[in-house]
């Protein structure tokens, strides 16, 4: 679909710009009676929230505080519209200058000048990593829905700067949310942006998100797969580059012999599937990666051009994140709620399944 709105039944449109007044988005079709309330979706938003001085993470100091503005009442859906606004409070638009005629390499200016003929060059605009909070508000309205059907979505980095996870824990603690690696690796990793961004440079990663209780059935039979239709939702975020499913690439370098899941009468024998044969779910639990490409905007002089066609040199000033990494997490799995929602409603429209 065109223009700004995700999803075919349980729909989600998002608005605004990074240094614009506010973002916000709606949800329409999700079903009415589902509990929802700010605080939910707030816990959501603060995972992804700038400014909380981490690790590699952008000085810009947003409280992003929803204010749901319509279709909830006393606490549940009420199956209308559901309307929400997050308000822009530390824009330092002035400091956007460098950027206003000079396309830095790697982000969206030159295609966006490309596209429109003109740009909102305060920031990124709408091309800038900000507005995936309205995607995580979204994906919380997602997750309310599919929690009581028993469906939830985990989401954590899992390698950073080519540095991978020894172990992983998906079902650690609240803060192995951002990084369920062993505690050896987050060490390595903080080490490792410290020093890149000492350098002025930036660092990638890859994120794993898991969907469990997910019912065998789920994904439609051509186009719109539950694999394709999942891929096309993580990549539909900024800097997401590949995205896997399963033993992914590495199915590619496997015999069939290793890479079939066997069903023995406990279930599957293992998950290279990664839940979902013939774009269908299988019960299993859903497996998903996502490569993040580093951050493009870089404090080091780069060779570019500017609108007029004449070369430059560019050495992006701002407040920029080092690594998406944490922050696009919670972005990925409310992506991935997003979808399992739509799927499911899908399901109930098409009349077969549970
Ligand atoms: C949560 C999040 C935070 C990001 N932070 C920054 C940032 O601080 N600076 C930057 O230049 N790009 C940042 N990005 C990446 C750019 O938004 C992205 O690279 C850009 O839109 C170009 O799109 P592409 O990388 O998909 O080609 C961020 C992306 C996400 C999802
Ligand atoms: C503010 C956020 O992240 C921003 C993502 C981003 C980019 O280019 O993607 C660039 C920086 O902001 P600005 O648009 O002001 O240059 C980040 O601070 C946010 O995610 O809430």
């Amino acid at each position: 679909m065109a223009g700004n709105t995700f999803g075919s039944i349980f729909k989600l449109t998002t608005f605004g710009e990074s240094h614009g007044p506010a973002l916000g988005g709606v949800v329409d079709g999700c079903p009415a009676g589902i509990i929802l309330d700010e605080a939910a979706i707030q816990t959501e938003l603060d995972k992804r929230r700038p400014g909380q001085g981490g690790l590699a993470v952008t000085a810009r100091n947003e409280p992003d505080r929803i204010r749901l503005l319509s279709g909830v009442f006393e606490g549940r859906t009420t199956g209308t519209s559901i309307g929400f606004a997050i308000e822009n409070t530390d824009q330092r638009s002035r400091d956007y200058g460098d950027i206003k005629d000079v396309f830095r390499p790697g982000h969206g200016d030159m295609t966006y000048e490309a596209k429109y003929g003109l740009r909102d060059y305060r920031g990124g605009g709408r091309s800038s990593g900000r507005e995936t909070v309205s995607r995580v508000a979204g994906g919380a309205v997602a997750g309310a829905f599919l929690e009581p059907l028993g469906i939830t979505v985990r989401a954590a980095a899992v390698e950073l700067g080519g540095i991978a996870a020894e172990s992983l824990d998906m079902g650690g603690a609240e803060h192995r949310q951002f990084f369920a690696a062993d505690d050896n690796a987050v060490l390595r990793w903080q080490k490792l942006v410290k020093e890149v961004a000492a350098q002025g440079d930036t660092l990638g990663g890859i994120v794993e998100i898991r969907a469990q209780g997910v019912p065998a059935g789920l994904g439609e039979p051509v186009f719109d797969k539950l694999d394709a239709r999942l891929a096309a939702a993580l990549m539909s975020v900024g800097a997401v580059k590949g995205v896997e499913i399963g033993s992914g690439f590495a199915a590619s370098r496997m015999r069939g012999s290793e890479n079939n899941d066997a069903m023995l009468d406990t279930g599957f024998a293992s998950n290279n599937a990664g839940g979902i044969l013939a774009g269908i779910s299988s019960g299993q639990e859903i497996v998903l990666r996502a490569a993040i490409k580093p951050i493009p905007s870089i404090a080091l002089d780069q060779h570019t051009r500017d609108r007029f066609g004449a070369a430059r040199t560019i050495r992006v000033g701002g407040r920029h994140d080092i690594c998406a990494i944490p922050r696009v997490v919670p972005v990925l799995s409310a992506m991935v709620r997003l979808v399992l929602a739509d799927m499911v409603l899908l399901q109930r429209r098409m009349g077969v399944g549970t």
